[in-house]
């Protein structure tokens, strides 16, 4: 077996919390012979610098995707419009573009017509992330075990499907094959509601007029606590992904707000029993996920007692 890296240049578009554990893997497990981060000047850039996680830190992206054989969008999902317009007069014939988007189906519609004859297009989304942000907050095993969707359309071409499928299991992941709204609509109840849950809460204990801020904070014990993690992901991202995928989003909380009203009657109505069969219900969930291994790879976030490894 050759040990030739799978590609010889890898341009990340954007070097933050993905971008940045991207270039770890990638230059850990030899995935490339060079790994250039394209990007914008400011803070990052400097940043990025200063830890020299790359071969070359270019504040240009048109200039940093010139010699790439695949090129990963990995900014907010609603600057790729502008982006790929600006990279893909300089896209090598036989490039792979891809992207790591939370969103799949906008990026195909904003990316796709920018994208020249001869480049190969596949959007993937790694399920794996934290609420932390900056090139200074990836780390290499991020992707370990966890799953990476990939949204061809039936033009896409198999080598380079199958060339992009082996990149992301060569940085740990597991690759799914969907298509791009199955996955949006998946993605709006597994991980873009319960963010919109989870900032709702957040914001409305802040707004209390009763309670005080500094009571919030003061006792604020597990339940509330945990709420505050997924709440302090950042701000830009999730913008970008409620105005993307709007669509299955406004599905997907109609139908949370029809649960939520059913338990506020079982709740004024005394039915204990009701309320006793759900929680029964999605505990087995959760025994479910930590079973399946689906818990985050962050070092710092521990498990729950009695919840394994
Ligand atoms: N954070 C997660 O948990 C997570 C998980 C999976 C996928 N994603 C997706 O990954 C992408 C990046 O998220 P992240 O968490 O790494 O964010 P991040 O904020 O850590 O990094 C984004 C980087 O993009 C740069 N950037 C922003 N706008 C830009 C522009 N217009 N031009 C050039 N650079 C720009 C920023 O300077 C920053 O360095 C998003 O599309 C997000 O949906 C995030
Ligand atoms: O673990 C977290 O903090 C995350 O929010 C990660 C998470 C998720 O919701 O699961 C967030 C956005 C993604 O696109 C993928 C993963």
């Amino acid at each position: 077996m050759s040990d030739a890296p799978l590609f010889n240049t890898i341009t990340l578009i954007g070097v933050g919390l993905i971008g940045s554990s991207l270039a770890r893997v990638i230059r850990e497990k030899g995935l490339a012979r060079r790994v250039i981060a394209g990007v914008r000047p400011g803070a990052a850039a400097e940043t990025l610098k200063r830890i020299a996680i790359t071969d070359a830190v270019i504040e240009n992206p048109a200039e940093a995707v010139k010699d790439a054989d695949l090129v990963i969008l990995c900014t907010p999902v609603g600057s790729y419009g502008k982006i790929a317009a600006a990279i893909a007069p300089n896209l090598k014939p036989g490039a792979i573009l891809s992207d790591v988007g939370s969103v799949k189906d906008l990026v195909l519609r904003d990316v796709g017509p920018h994208v020249p004859p001869g480049v190969h297009f596949i959007p993937a989304h790694p399920v794996a992330g934290t609420e932390q942000s900056g090139p200074e907050a990836g780390f290499a095993a991020l992707f370990d075990n966890r799953w990476c969707i990939l949204t061809p359309t039936p033009d896409t071409d198999p080598k380079a499907l199958a060339k992009l499928h082996a990149f992301w299991e060569a940085c740990g992941s597991k690759v799914e094959i969907m298509e791009a709204k199955h996955h949006d609509l998946v993605l709006a109840i597994t991980s873009h509601v319960p963010h919109l849950i989870a900032y709702n809460i957040v914001g409305t204990a802040s707004d209390l007029e009763t309670v005080t801020n500094s009571e919030v904070i003061k006792y604020s014990a597990g339940g509330f606590r945990d709420f505050t993690r997924i709440a302090a992901s950042d701000p830009t991202m999730w913008r970008d992904v409620f105005l993307a995928n709007k669509d299955a989003v406004l599905e997907m909380l109609g139908r949370f707000t029809e649960d939520l009203i059913a338990l506020q009657r079982n709740i004024r109505w005394g039915d204990g029993d009701a309320l006793f069969d759900l929680f029964t219900r999605t505990r087995a969930i959760r025994h479910q996920i930590i079973d399946a291994g689906q818990e985050t790879n962050r070092p710092d976030f521990g498990r729950g007692p009695g919840e394994g490894k």
